[in-house]
């Protein structure tokens, strides 16, 4: 029925690892988190681990960049069961881009009903500080604007519909629960919100894309996140994804800055554990029927 390209991320293969993965584990998630470079600490907050690397998985693509991990772990959050990819896909590594949001269909298959987003990203926004976090409000898919779509292809319709809406896909209950819980924990002096723009990457931005990005009202960019939110929202699970700030994007010829991944990693360090609070507590206030308690 479906031309060769589906081959691998069908339906009915996205189908074979979730029962894999439910017949190995007594977890019945209902929250996916994915960790973003350096915040794989997140996935260390789970109870009662059952993980897997990701090549013990059938059909799973490997993780090939140095923060992300390559293990998906099943778990507990105060007592809420939860999945955790502790290291994410980009298309930098040379993945289809239906591959590197296989793992995103595989939690709809499992019963995930929310799916919690995070990414290091580079701050355009100048009254952002490194260190900040950025609830993502929107965002901009340049990839996308290429027709570098994860949804390119044929439309199965057991996912969702050939034409999803987006100017909802991030939920504006949960951004407001994000909010609140960052105001519950001290964090309103570093807590922003804000329009996220994905690129292919790997090289980062030259100067004379960051401008554009700043004029184009992009508050932060980076190589990640935007495929998963579209696949998550297609099959409907609710989304809420965050940025961390991890350095500034370079704007002005004179500057010394240079953007570099140890950087990125050395940020997400330093702020794992506000933002694993932040998203822990979110995850005890999401209730299995997806409302905010
Ligand atoms: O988006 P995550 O996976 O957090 O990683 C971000 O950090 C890396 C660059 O340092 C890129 O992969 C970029 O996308
Ligand atoms: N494209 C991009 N991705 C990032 N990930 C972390 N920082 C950056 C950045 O400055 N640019």
């Amino acid at each position: 029925m479906f031309p060769e390209a589906n081959k691998g991320y069908s339906y009915e293969d996205c189908k074979a690892t979730a029962d894999w993965l439910l017949a190995q584990t007594d977890v019945r998630p209902t929250v996916g988190i994915v960790c973003g470079s350096g915040l794989g600490g997140l996935a260390d907050m789970l109870k009662d681990q059952v993980a897997f690397n990701y090549k013990d998985i059938p059909n799973f693509p490997q993780s090939t960049v140095h923060g992300h991990a390559g293990r998906l772990v099943f778990g507990t959050l105060k007592g809420r069961p939860c999945v955790c990819m502790q290291g994410r896909f980009h298309l930098y590594e040379g993945y289809p881009i239906h591959k590197i949001t296989l793992p995103i269909r595989i939690f709809k298959l499992i019963g995930v009903e929310t799916v919690m987003l995070t990414n290091a990203a580079g701050g355009l926004n100048q009254d952002f500080k490194v260190g900040d976090i950025m609830i993502i409000k929107d965002h901009l898919n340049m990839p996308g604007f290429a027709g570098i779509n994860p949804l390119s292809g044929p439309n199965d319709e057991r996912f969702g519909v050939r034409f999803p809406c987006m100017s909802d896909a991030y939920d504006r209950e949960l951004q407001q629960m994000a909010m609140d819980v960052g105001q519950e924990l001290g964090y309103g002096d570093f807590l922003k919100e804000g329009i996220y723009c994905v690129l292919g990457g790997p090289s980062f931005e030259t100067i004379a894309e960051s401008r554009m990005l700043h004029k184009l009202g992009v508050d932060a960019v980076g190589m990640s996140t935007v495929p998963e939110a579209i696949i998550a929202r297609h099959c409907g699970m609710r989304v809420f994804a965050l940025s961390l700030i991890t350095n500034h994007a370079v704007m002005d010829y004179d500057s010394e800055e240079k953007a570099n991944h140890e950087e990125v990693l050395q940020t997400g360090k330093q702020r794992a554990e506000q933002l694993e609070r932040l998203v822990s507590t979110m995850v005890t206030k999401i209730e299995h029927n997806n409302n905010y308690v």
